[in-house]
Formats: structure tokens, C-alpha cells, sequence
């Protein structure tokens, strides 16, 4: 079942087209996350979903919902975690979510939800004291309040040290087990790549690549790299061969074949292949190449 359904959206803000004809879906239960270069439309597109900005034209679609005619009944059901925080810095980190209690129909218990947060221990200070990352938390807290079935996370670990962010990463995981359907932005690929189970990649306000991570991993060749012995004869492979004086780098879409050539090769040849390397590509890799074109 799909949660949200978006096609062929698109958004402008004056002339300028922000958003320009995106289409994806996010599952029930999936963790769904949009990458992308800076100003590529991400925080627009969540926007729309979350029913603050009108598409100019395009249909986007949470749980059946249009979100900017209905957003009382999509706010009860979707969590929001925005890049902007709208805190109140005279309120403790316990009276925000006293005020949170009040102003939404879920329900939750704020001393478990302090603690999955780790912020327990700053229960009594004042929001405008809090650390960054601390009111990144905080504000995490409030997007996941009650476990609404839809929770939209625009840029959630931006500031977070390394702990906090596999904190959050581990309750993003555990919120996924429960049936939740996750919408995130990041600009962590290391996050997309732990977390998502499908990715869209945006930009100038496209979505170039989406799909599974392996699928999107598996469009872009994977490489080959070693030291061989100069002047020797190189086997026939699948993918393109390239030799600079030792260093031999092999692009290929078959790794598998073309690595198991090259290391009978070696074998039959009674060659020690010197810092033998084999990789896919990474998301970082596709991600620069979408940048450049
Ligand atoms: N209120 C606005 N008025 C005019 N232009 C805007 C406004 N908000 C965003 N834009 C422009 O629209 C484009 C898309 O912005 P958006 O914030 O959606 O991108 P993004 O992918 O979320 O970027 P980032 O990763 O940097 O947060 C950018 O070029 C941005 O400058």
C-alpha cells in the first residue's frame, strides 16, 4: 500500500520552478529516503506533502489525502520534523512536551520519550540553553510523539555527533519495525545508505536515479583496481581496461566475471596482483556524477 503518491509535481516559487515534475511513491513500512544537491526542491517537495505549499500543478497524495485541503486530518496522522526548529526557548525541554501533549490528539509518554531521545537528563532546562544537536533531538522527539503511522524527517542528524545520529538511526530502524513509513532528506549518504530501503536522487529539481539502493548501486559500473607486473599481456574483460604504467583499473558492470577472469589470469600467469581491490560503486559516486551533469 502506498502512504504518499506524488506525480509529476511541481512547484515554483515566482518564475523560478523549484520542483519540476517529480514522481515517487513511499510504501506502508518503507524507509524512503530523498537525496540530493543543495537547492535541489527536497524541502519544497516535503512541503507540499506536508500540506504547507500548493503544488502548481501535479498531484500529491498522503494516505489518500490531499494535503493542502486536508491538513487538520493529515497533521493527526503524520509526524514532522522540520529543518527549521519552531521551539519555544523559555520552555523546558519537560513543558515543550507538556505543551505538545495539548496540542495533538496522540498520545505518548514523555519520560520514555525523553529517554529513547537521551535527553533525560535535560528534562528542566530551557529550550534556548539546549546544544544543537540537543534540540535536534528534542524536535525529533516531537515529530515521533504518539508513533503517528507517517513521520517526514527533513535533514534529522544534521548536527548530531556521531552517537546521537546512530541513536536516532536505531529508533528510525525501530519505528520501521512497528509498521511506520518513513520520508527523509539527508545529505548523509552513509545515513541513506544504512537506513533507506528505496532512494530518489534530486536535482535542479529532478529526481535522476531512484530506486532500491541495489538498484541504484547496480547502474553504475563497479571497479577493479590492482598493481601488475609492467609489459605483460592483460586477459579480455567484460569492462573497460585501463592501464597507467602498473596501476591497472578495470570499470565493469559484471564484477563478478571480469574479477574471476582476472584472477585465473594471475593464477595462470603467476602473477601477485598488489593491492587487489574490488567495489562497487558507492551512492557518494553516483551522487557526484548526477552533481556534474
Ligand atoms: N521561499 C523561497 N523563495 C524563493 N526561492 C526559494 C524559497 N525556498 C526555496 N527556494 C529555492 O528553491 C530551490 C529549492 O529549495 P529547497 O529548499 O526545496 O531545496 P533543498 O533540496 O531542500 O536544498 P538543501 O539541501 O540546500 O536544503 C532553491 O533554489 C531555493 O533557493
Amino acid at each position: 500500500m502506498n502512504v504518499i503518491e506524488v506525480s509529476e509535481l511541481t512547484y515554483r516559487y515566482g518564475q523560478f520552478v523549484a520542483v519540476a515534475g517529480v514522481d515517487f511513491t513511499v510504501r506502508q513500512g518503507e524507509i524512503f529516503a530523498l537525496l540530493g544537491t543543495n537547492g535541489a526542491g527536497k524541502t519544497t517537495t516535503l512541503e507540499t506533502i506536508e500540506g504547507f505549499r500548493k503544488p502548481a500543478s501535479g498531484r500529491v497524495r498522503a494516505f489518500g489525502l490531499d494535503p493542502a485541503a486536508d491538513r487538520p486530518a493529515l497533521s493527526a496522522r503524520t509526524g514532522v520534523m522540520s529543518q527549521q526548529t519552531g521551539l519555544i526557548g523559555e520552555l523546558t525541554v519537560a513543558e515543550t512536551l507538556d505543551l505538545w501533549a495539548g496540542l495533538t490528539t496522540r498520545k505518548d509518554s514523555a519520560k520514555a520519550l525523553l529517554s529513547t531521545v537521551e535527553l533525560t537528563h535535560r528534562a528542566d532546562v530551557q529550550v534556548d540553553k539546549l546544544s544543537g544537536g540537543e534540540r535536534r533531538r528534542l524536535d525529533f522527539a516531537l515529530a515521533i510523539w504518539g508513533r503517528p503511522p507517517l513521520v517526514i524527517l527533513d535533514e534529522p542528524t544534521t548536527g548530531l555527533d556521531p552517537e546521537s545520529r546512530q541513536g536516532l538511526w536505531d529508533t528510525v530502524e525501530h519505528l520501521k519495525d512497528i509498521g511506520t513509513s518513513v520520508l527523509l532528506t539527508t545529505h548523509y549518504l552513509e545515513e541513506a545508505q544504512a537506513l533507506a530501503d528505496r532512494v530518489a536522487i534530486m536535482h535542479n529539481g529532478r529526481i535522476q536515479v531512484s530506486g532500491t539502493l541495489s538498484d541504484v548501486l547496480s547502474e553504475q559500473p563497479a571497479r577493479i583496481t590492482a598493481k601488475v607486473p609492467y609489459g605483460m599481456e592483460l586477459p579480455k574483460l567484460l569492462g573497460d581496461v585501463a592501464l597507467d604504467n602498473e596501476q591497472l583499473t578495470v570499470q565493469t558492470h559484471d564484477l563478478q566475471a571480469d574479477l574471476h577472469e582476472l584472477l585465473q589470469w594471475a593464477d595462470r600467469n603467476a602473477v601477485r596482483l598488489r593491492d587487489l581491490n574490488a567495489t562497487q560503486a558507492s551512492l557518494q559516486e553516483i551522487f557526484l556524477s548526477i552533481g556534474k551533469a
